[in-house]
């Protein structure tokens, strides 16, 4: 199925914008996994378990994996999800950018080594270091344009004419000219609001990948707000580490159900 298709199957479905992000850091995890050689496969499982019906998508970064020498685990548990949550979209955050022929090689790590649904990708290299991704016509190719990190207006706010800041000018060549297979996301930090009506006004009903509430701060309210597209739906809102280390005691599976059910919750009541 493609990615927006099983997108909008899972808002549907699971009625939740919430994707859960997984960023495991063995540091933070409950005592009875501390040591274990595949104790983050056994954590993001047990994470995955303990929140799916309430989200629309699962996030892990590589980032946490390949530190730890744990791109097996990660294999495995892309393995798992597909097969135990097969209606669940899975987003790999690579934010990969490079020239073309080795976007070919990150492209086929994210969708043929981990088959994942989308990728998340940087596009401040240019066209074609976006083009293999989009080569895949079934996959979610999510740009990032207005990013949750302070440091991100250092580039993002630049003027490129007009008084139009470069992240709005991403957002329209996106929408207008790279997503002719209707495949394309952008993603938008939940801790600049403004900024995520902004890119809505621009790009229709494009899917948008929101980070940034939670541990960051970011207004639910705000964000939805500002976010939601015609439909009401629209947004892969995402939370990482106040789902994941809701608790670090024996109760941590029910802590992140909780979590996620609240979150999942806030955000439906402010639609
Ligand atoms: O692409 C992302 O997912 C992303 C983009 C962005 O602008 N900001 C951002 O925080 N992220 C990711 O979203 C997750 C946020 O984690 P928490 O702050 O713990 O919820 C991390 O994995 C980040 O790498």
């Amino acid at each position: 199925m493609k990615f927006t298709e099983k997108l909008e199957h899972a808002w549907t479905h699971a009625d939740s914008m919430l994707m859960v992000g997984l960023d495991p850091d063995p540091q933070r995890f409950p005592a009875e996994l501390k040591g274990k050689p595949d104790a983050i496969y056994e954590f993001c499982k047990g994470v995955i378990d303990a929140t799916a019906p309430y989200v629309c998508g699962i996030k892990p970064q590589i980032a946490y994996f390949a530190a730890q020498r744990a791109e097996d685990q990660l294999e495995a548990l892309c393995d798992y999800l597909r097969t135990a949550y097969p209606h669940l979209p899975l987003v790999l955050d690579a934010k990969r950018g490079d020239i073309g022929s080795t976007a070919e090689q990150y492209a086929a790590e994210a969708f043929e080594r981990y088959r994942a649904d989308a990728v998340t990708v940087n596009p401040y290299m240019g066209f074609d270091s976006v083009e293999p991704y989009l080569a895949w016509e079934e996959k979610g190719v999510i740009i990032l344009c207005r990013t949750s990190n302070k440091g991100g207006s250092d580039l993002q706010f630049l003027d490129v004419g007009n008084g139009e800041p470069l992240y709005l000018h991403v957002a329209s060549l996106v929408a207008n000219r790279w997503n002719k297979n209707g495949q394309c996301a952008l993603v938008v930090g939940a801790t600049f609001p403004n900024e995520i009506a902004k890119v809505r006004e621009r790009v229709g009903d494009m899917p948008l990948l929101i980070p940034g509430i939670g541990a960051q701060g970011g207004d639910i309210g705000g964000t939805v707000a500002a976010g939601k597209n015609s439909a009401g739906l629209g947004m892969m809102i995402n939370s990482s580490r106040a789902i994941l280390y809701a608790s670090n005691g024996d109760d941590w599976r029910e802590a992140a159900a909780k979590a996620a059910l609240d979150t999942r919750n806030a955000i439906n009541a402010a639609k």
